[in-house]
């Protein structure tokens, strides 16, 4: 690396992805077995394929009589087509019999269709004529009231891919085909420390100049919502010794390295060095076109990945989840955003331009609508995080967004 002025060329965020992805590979090849009952929230690491069509029979969605359609083309309340009933089918047993022509079978919700049936009457639609005979006083349709074979799930189809996170409806359908234990990727591992001699723990009182630790905190918990395995290493002084012995344990321990504060040009801030000492690539950048979140620093050593994030509380949570968060939840690899509510911006928001800008904003409910509020407030301060429900990203050309105009937000979860 070069002189300092170099080091603080600063990177946008599409280019500081290009510029980890080539170290970063064999963190994804990585895969585990976890039991069905415990793969929520993971990430798959392989497609899924259906293997067994869902459902492997023809099943009613209605109490009724099974019939063949045909039979009751033409049919009216006047003259209704008549259907012989052979006799009732069971819940879980095949039936054996098969409809000939005018025959049927009483059927309950998700019973097995008789074969030769393609269609149920409902029974509030039935007329019984009494000895097994029944009156149908309108048409069906073939397919009507029943699944159909592989309606649901096809065989051969890719219905879950690689990197999709296990919501409660993809563990629905692992257990449709059976699979009870789940490739996913292992948990990233990842430590968090924060630094800076001002920094004390929160069960002490804070003396004149000092500071209890927020952002160990904040870090932590936005690592576990990302699904990490995610550990707080505590305070370290700005002292390089220090930093460099607990930064190589990390290192050891962890996949993520993420520290905060000591991230600046000053004096003290030696992590942006340590980074570049530690091991090879070292230090991949040093500034972001951002804003918060200018200071930001990251390298990888040893193939693991290190962030230091800036001290000030709201810039590190925006680092944090517009360039960490993505390596950890794999959406940096997947191309797929979340959906992101729509509203109507309350006040004029300025950018200088040549940096995003990622403004927390809160959401007024606005009839049908929502009202998209600015949160005013320096990034030093934590209750502008804690007022936010998300965040509006104004990209690196365009100069602000007059209030009135539509903005996406960027829900924080
Ligand atoms: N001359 C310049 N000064 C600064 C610049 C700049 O470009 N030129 N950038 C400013 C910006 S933007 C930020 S952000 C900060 C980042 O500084 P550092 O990352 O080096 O962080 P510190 O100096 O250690 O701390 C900043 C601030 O945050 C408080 N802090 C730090 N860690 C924690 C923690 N774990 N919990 C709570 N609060 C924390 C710290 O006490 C400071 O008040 O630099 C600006 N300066
Ligand atoms: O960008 Mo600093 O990260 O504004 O507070």
């Amino acid at each position: 690396m070069g002189s300092r002025s170099e080091l603080f060329k600063v990177k946008t965020l599409a280019e500081v992805a290009e510029t980890l992805k080539p170290y970063v590979q064999s963190f994804y090849e990585r895969s585990e077995e976890v039991s069905l009952t415990e793969s929520f929230g993971r990430i798959l690491a392989k497609d899924i394929k259906v293997t067994a069509p869902v459902p492997h029979y023809r099943k009613s969605t209605v109490d009724g009589l099974a019939v063949r359609a045909s039979d009751t083309f033409g049919a009216s309340e006047s003259m209704p087509a008549l259907i012989q009933c052979l006799g009732e089918v069971y819940m879980g047993i095949a039936p054996v019999e098969s409809l000939k022509p005018g025959e049927g079978m009483l059927i309950p919700t998700g019973g097995m269709l008789p074969e030769g049936a393609d269609a149920v009457v409902m029974v509030e639609h039935l007329e019984d004529f009494g000895q097994g005979l029944y009156g149908v006083g309108k048409p069906i349709a073939p397919a009507e009231n029943l699944i159909d074979i592989g309606e649901d799930l096809s065989e051969g189809e890719v219905i879950i891919s690689r990197f999709t996170k296990i919501r409660p409806q993809e563990m629905g359908l692992l257990a449709s085909q059976g699979v009870i234990f789940v490739p996913v990727l292992p948990r990233f591992k990842v430590g968090i420390m924060s630094t800076g001699d001002e920094i004390i723990s929160p069960e002490v009182n804070p003396a004149p100049a000092e500071s209890r630790d927020i952002n160990g905190y904040t870090l932590l918990g936005q690592a576990l919502e990302a699904g990490a395995e995610a550990k707080y290493y505590g305070i370290v002084k700005d002292d390089a010794e220090e930093l460099r012995q607990m930064l190589q344990k990390m290192i050891k321990e962890n996949d993520v390295v993420i520290l905060s504060g000591g991230s600046s040009v000053g004096v003290r801030d030696f992590s942006a060095q340590l980074i570049e000492e530690l091991g090879k690539p070292g230090l991949l950048f040093h500034g972001l076109a951002l804003r918060p979140g200018k200071p930001a620093i990251g390298g990888v050593v040893d193939g693991k990945l290190i962030f230091g994030l800036p001290g000030h509380p709201a810039s590190a949570m925006v680092v944090f989840d517009c360039v960490v968060r993505p390596w950890l939840d794999v959406s940096v690899l997947r191309n797929q955003s979340y959906p992101e509510p729509e509203g109507t911006l309350t006040q004029n928001i300025y950018s200088g331009s040549g940096r995003e800008e990622f403004v927390r904003v809160r959401l007024l409910p606005d009839g049908k609508d929502w009202r998209i509020e600015p949160i005013r407030g320096k990034s030093g301060l934590i209750r502008t995080m804690v007022l936010a429900d998300g965040i509006v990203h104004i990209d690196l050309d365009t100069e602000g967004i007059e209030a009135g105009k539509r903005v996406k937000v960027r829900i924080l979860r």
